[in-house]
């Protein structure tokens, strides 16, 4: 057991769509979103499974076949299971099948399944009664989407989750006033101009970690993160955050996250940088401007952050409080 060189196989572009799967219901309300649940009509993934052990080396190295597990037999598993899958949660569903895989296989010692979700969203239509949400027309959704990572191996003891992460992925978010981009230096490198008001443009990837991953299951919906409620965070401190650069303002959507929910370890980010290109800087009669897309080359930032950085912004916080009582 615990292969050490890198060796796996396995099958991407797994879709999988599950009607009727479990709604999510009762996730822990916060102020910067209106998200409830999800009824989880379409339960749709596009999933990638990998398959290890040390027991596959003999199919690359002696092209002997007996031990595998054909890529496409592993598709047609995860596709039969999500039939027998009574949770609410891409999370549990992976879990789900990473265990039923190494109860069925005992050669394979851990299996890991990434997915982006295939997101769905509701329509208006008319009724007779006028127009209402349809309960069976759904629109594909070409926004951001939930990701997420569950590894499970085996152990001694049966076996474990030795990896786990949620995310949203593609979230792309305009602010077209209240950001500036200044103070930096200034050599002969420096072509760019510094803005005050800047049209800011952001690409969003956003991945979080549980301290106790038996939470990001949804067996408990209290403690489950919903991606949506993360999304929802990051426009709301986008919208209050008079922000000076992007790296502040992930900062900070990273604090507020952690703020609203303890069960996380910490948040990562990713972010690039689209900030509009301005063409027309004034119009009469008008406080609008005209702008295009940017062009290549785009900065990025990348950033975890943790637990104990939301102390330190406390401690901060409280020692300021009482100096200026003081
Ligand atoms: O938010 C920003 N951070 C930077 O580091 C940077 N650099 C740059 O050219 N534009 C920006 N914007």
């Amino acid at each position: 057991m615990g292969t050490t060189r890198t060796m796996y196989y396995g099958k991407g572009d797994v879709y999988v769509f599950r009607t009727y799967a479990q709604p999510l219901y009762g996730v822990k309300e916060i102020p910067e979103s209106g998200f409830t649940g999800r009824n989880n009509v379409i339960f749709g993934m596009n999933a990638n499974i990998s398959l290890k052990g040390d027991a596959f080396l003999t199919s690359f190295t002696k092209g002997d076949n007996s031990l595998v597990v054909a890529t496409d037999s592993m598709k047609n598993f995860m596709l039969q299971h999500a039939g027998q899958y009574e949770g609410s949660t891409m999370e549990g569903f992976l879990t789900f099948v990473c265990e039923r895989f190494l109860e069925t296989y005992s050669h394979i010692d851990a299996v890991e399944i990434k997915c982006d979700e295939i997101t769905f969203d509701s329509v208006q239509v008319a009724k007779e009664s006028g127009l209402s949400e349809s309960e069976l027309v759904y629109r594909r959704s070409r926004n951001e989407y939930g990701i997420t990572t569950v590894e499970v191996a085996r152990t001694e003891n049966g076996t474990e989750i030795i990896k786990q992460s949620s995310g949203i992925s593609d979230l792309q978010l305009i602010k077209v006033s209240g950001s500036s981009f200044y103070g930096y230096i200034q050599d002969e490198y420096t072509t760019l101009p510094e803005a005050k008001d800047r049209p800011l443009f952001i690409y969003l990837n956003i991945a979080w970690r549980y301290n106790d991953v038996t939470d990001a299951m949804g067996i408990d919906p209290l403690r489950y993160v919903a991606a949506e409620q993360v999304r929802d965070i990051a426009q709301s401190v986008f919208h209050q955050l008079e922000n000076r650069s992007i790296q502040q303002l992930i900062y900070q959507i990273g604090l507020r996250i952690l703020e609203r929910f303890p069960q996380l370890a910490d948040v990562e980010f990713e972010s690039n940088n689209r900030t509009w290109e301005t063409i027309v800087e004034m119009i009469p009669k008008s406080k609008g401007q005209v702008f295009t897309e940017p062009r290549p080359p785009y900065g990025f930032q990348k950033l975890i952050v943790t637990r104990e950085d939301l102390k330190k912004e406390r401690n901060a916080a409280a020692n300021a409080a009482y100096t200026t009582k003081v």
